[in-house]
């Protein structure tokens, strides 16, 4: 049976548990709305209670003996036909994800590719080397490292990158032997079912991958919470990602956390002032805003700063907002009324504290988009330090202009945050590049380069507030995932 239809109704999501959908033991559920047309219900998601997700634990704990058997190139086999199968559905998960969370097809379409890429690089994990041998002192032994899985991986994931994010933590934890209970975000619990559907639909064994929908504070925080689950890898809100860290270091379980953002981009003098912008321009409101990695304070240097400014705004003025179903949006809706609100309250807060909106921050005047959660492409001027806006995670369409006096300056205005997920330089000058890589405190530092769009194959995480200080994706994620053992053997 599959958990979604595709048509323009609403649709049943029901959990995914030991192989089969399953209708959520109380039987209530919670709707996945449009953000882009409010009142338009996506699906109707199983609002789960903990009885469904002792069940989901139950099943990935009985299938992981054998899953952990079975050499790494036939677990890749089965991660190599989910990523042929997301593949060649991606029309159908892109248009799902636009109708759920606001992203442009276009956006959503290549993030589901960015899906199967993720898929395949981990399929090829399995045949990949997952230890050293090291020299004993003992002329008799051989001493080598090994690798075993942690056992049931919890994933608890975000609505902004609703296949690329569950999918880069399921696919390592999977390669390496663990079995997995995921908890997506009911925003776009449709797209995660038709996820879910390809692990089903390549012949996954039952159990070994689980899907339960439910509230955060239920499912997720039961989820950090549960003894049956060994490790638990979360991305969202540093509010949240602090409780789920507190409530699995309390039981002892392995987590990791990756959480918010504020990128600085910085513009130097001898910038290529054209690409500056639209580096700015793809890395703070591409998806709306709604990235970890988002360009969200501009630091420019004062020699060029009217310049840029002004053809800043000449490109954001002319974005066209839209749904992002229709092929001449640029820019989507907040994903929800509760993003929309926050972003809101960020630009009034902006504008009480004295900072200068040049343009956007407004509901279009489009009388055919009152009915979504857009809000037009705002840029702040004289943004101070110290100003809310300049410190706190938006997640929206706003971008604040901070003038710098030189780079110096510039890098330590970069640091001046409790965050420290990518930070961006545009610059021709070597000697700039080399200090700014070197003193900035960012786990992504990007130089002629926009702050967001990571590589997968590549380690990805931040420093500071922004993340639980491990790495995720590329060979980064073996060290998440699996338990050094050391082994010592003599005849
Ligand atoms: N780092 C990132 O990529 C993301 C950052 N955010 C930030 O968080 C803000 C709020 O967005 P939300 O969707 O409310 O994020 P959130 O942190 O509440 O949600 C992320 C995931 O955690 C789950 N969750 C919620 N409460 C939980 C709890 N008590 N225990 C365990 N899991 C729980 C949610 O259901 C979802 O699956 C955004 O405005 C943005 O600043 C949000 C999403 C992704
Ligand atoms: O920039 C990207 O491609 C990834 C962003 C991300 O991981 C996030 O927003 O959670």
């Amino acid at each position: 049976m599959t958990a979604v239809q595709e048509n323009q109704d609403a649709v049943t999501i029901d959990n995914y548990i030991s192989g089969d959908w399953r209708a959520p033991s109380a039987g209530e559920r919670m709707p996945s709305l449009n953000p882009a047309k409010r009142g338009e219900i996506v699906g109707m998601a199983a609002a789960s209670d903990l009885t469904d997700l002792d069940e989901a634990v139950k099943a990935a704990e009985s299938a992981r003996g054998a899953w952990r058997k079975l050499t790494g190139a036939q677990r890749g086999a089965l991660l190599f036909k989910a990523a042929d199968l997301l593949e060649s559905r991606m029309e159908t998960v892109g248009r799902a994800m636009t109708r759920e969370m606001g992203k442009t097809l276009g956006e959503a379409k290549g993030e589901t590719a960015r899906g199967a890429a993720i898929l395949r690089y981990y399929a090829g994990e399995g045949m990949r080397p997952i230890g050293d041998v090291i020299p004993s002192t003992d002329a008799e032994a051989l001493m080598f490292t090994t690798r075993a899985p942690l056992g049931v991986v919890g994933v608890v994931s975000p609505w902004n990158f609703p296949v690329a994010i569950p999918v880069w933590k399921m696919a390592p934890a999977l390669i390496y032997g663990n079995t997995v209970v995921w908890k997506p975000a009911v925003e776009t619990a449709a797209t995660a079912a038709l996820v879910m559907q390809c692990f089903h639909d390549a012949g996954f064994p039952a159990g070994v991958v689980n899907m339960v929908l439910g509230d955060g504070a239920v499912i997720g925080q039961g989820i950090a919470a549960h003894p049956g689950i060994h490790a638990i890898t979360f991305t969202g809100s540093n509010r949240v990602g602090k409780q789920v860290g507190q409530a699995a270091l309390a039981r002892g379980a392995k987590y990791q956390l990756e959480m918010g953002g504020k990128n600085p981009i910085i513009v130097a003098a001898d910038a290529d002032l054209d690409l500056a912008v639209d580096a700015t321009i793809s890395g703070g409101l591409r998806s709306t805003g709604q990235k970890c990695t988002a360009t969200s304070r501009v630091i420019v240097l004062s020699g060029v700063y009217e310049t840029f400014r002004e053809k800043l705004l000449a490109k954001v003025r002319a974005l066209r907002v839209g749904d992002g179903l229709d092929a001449e949006t640029w820019l989507g809706p907040c994903a929800s009324a509760k993003q929309y609100e926050t972003v809101m309250r960020y630009i009034n807060k902006g504008i009480e504290e004295g900072a200068e909106l040049l343009t956007g921050g407004k509901q279009p005047d489009d009388p055919a988009l009152s009915e979504g959660y857009f809000v037009t492409p705002a840029v702040f001027d004289k943004v101070t330090p110290s100003m809310t806006i300049a410190r706190e995670e938006i997640f929206g369409p706003v971008l604040a202009l901070i003038e710098a006096r030189d780079m110096a300056e510039a890098i330590a205005l970069a640091n001046d945050t409790e965050y420290g997920l990518s930070a961006s330089l545009y610059t021709r000058d070597l000697g700039s590049a080399l200090s700014f890589i070197q003193e900035t405190d960012a786990g992504l530092v990007r130089v002629n380069a926009e702050t967001a769009g990571v590589e997968l194959q590549a380690p990805f995480g931040g420093m500071k507030g922004s993340s639980s200080h491990s790495r995720e994706q590329g060979q980064a994620a073996i060290e998440f995932y699996t338990s050094v053992k050391t082994v010592f053997m003599k005849p």
